[in-house]
């Protein structure tokens, strides 16, 4: 319906402008749950607020690699409220971002994240602003998967509860040799609650989704990658001898897939991204109308010029 209203506004657009404005209907419907389903934004964010300390640091780079940075180091990067108000408003920072290509999720002072700050865990633990935080996170990590940038986790030290659904909201995974990813929910009495079940289901199959929330399953690097959940094992730098640094090593990793330029590079990951999350149909009109940002397009012209082979 709004995007009925969105068309009978621009009546005279030209296909390329209704595809955009298709395009950007879908942006703006990127969060799961709005004021249709009962959520307050301004509401939860006020209560959240109250529970500081810590921060989400953004770096967005030259070469269109940005770095996200889980900050709070003497809670060992546990999520406080007023950082999931800072993660919301870095996705937003990187939904606008043209020259952007990649992003790495990683924590500060090597350790990934411990989930959700126990003592605001503790401080909202009554049912209805237990509902709202999850609400929000689920709105901004929903965002961020669907952010139109190659997106990895890079897992140092631990990723619990929360931290481990933060994982799963980028489309790769790197683990540090010796690291652990680990869904503690149930030891919390509880189940994932920021879209993290969900997302897991999707990447590793309902079986081993329920092994690993069943038995709050420790994984290393080896399961992860056994069971389709990692997929790159890092070199511990400190530990071998030689080895890059850790987020060289993750920023070497992606570069294989963020070569290119940027409008291509979002593309791909768009095409992917309404594979994933649409029916079938839809997802190919998607793909129709992401073709047609690309076709015709600077980087499509310069390649048929340079008559290039793919030997
Ligand atoms: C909805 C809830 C759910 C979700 O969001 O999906 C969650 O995430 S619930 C939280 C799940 N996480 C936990 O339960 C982690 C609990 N902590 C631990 O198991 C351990 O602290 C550790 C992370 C394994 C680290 O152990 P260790 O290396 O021995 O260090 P310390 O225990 O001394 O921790 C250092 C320091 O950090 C504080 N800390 C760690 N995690 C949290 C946290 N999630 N919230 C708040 N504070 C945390 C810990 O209390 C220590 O502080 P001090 O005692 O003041 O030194």
């Amino acid at each position: 319906m709004v995007l009925c209203a969105l068309r009978q506004q621009v009546p005279r657009c030209s296909s390329h402008c209704r595809t955009w404005a298709r395009l950007l209907q879908r942006q703006r419907s990127s969060c799961v749950y709005s004021s249709i389903h009962g959520f307050n934004q301004d509401e939860i964010k006020e209560k959240l607020q109250a529970f500081h300390g810590g921060s989400i640091d953004l770096l967005k780079q030259d070469s269109g690699i940005a770095v996200l940075t889980i900050n709070n180091p003497s809670r060992m990067n546990a999520f406080s409220g007023s950082m999931m108000i800072d993660l919301e408003e870095r996705v937003s920072q990187l939904e606008n971002w043209p020259e952007g290509k990649g992003l790495i999720v990683q924590g500060a002072a090597e350790t990934f994240c411990s989930g959700s700050d126990l003592n605001a865990v503790r401080a909202i633990s009554n049912q209805q602003d237990g509902m709202k935080m999850c609400m929000f996170m689920q709105n901004a990590l929903t965002r961020l998967l669907r952010l139109p940038l190659i997106s990895v986790a890079l897992v140092e030290g631990r990723a619990l509860g929360g931290g481990a659904e933060l994982t799963t909201a980028c489309d790769f995974r790197l683990m540090e040799a010796g690291s652990v990813i680990q869904f503690v929910h149930k030891h919390m009495g509880l189940v994932p609650g920021w879209g993290g079940a969900g997302r897991l289901v999707h990447l590793v199959g309902s079986q081993n989704a329920l092994k690993l929330l069943g038995g709050a399953v420790k994984v290393d690097p080896e399961l992860g990658v056994n069971i389709g959940l990692v997929d790159g094992v890092l070199e511990g730098h400190q530990k071998t001898e030689g080895a890059a640094p850790l987020l060289q090593q993750a920023e070497n990793w992606l570069s294989r897939y963020t070569k290119g330029p940027a409008p291509v590079i979002q593309a791909v990951k768009k095409v992917v991204l309404s594979g994933r999350e649409l029916p079938l149909p839809e997802a190919l009109r998607t793909e129709k109308d992401i073709f047609g940002t690309v076709w015709g397009a600077p980087a499509n012209l310069e390649a048929l010029a340079s008559k290039s082979k793919h030997k």
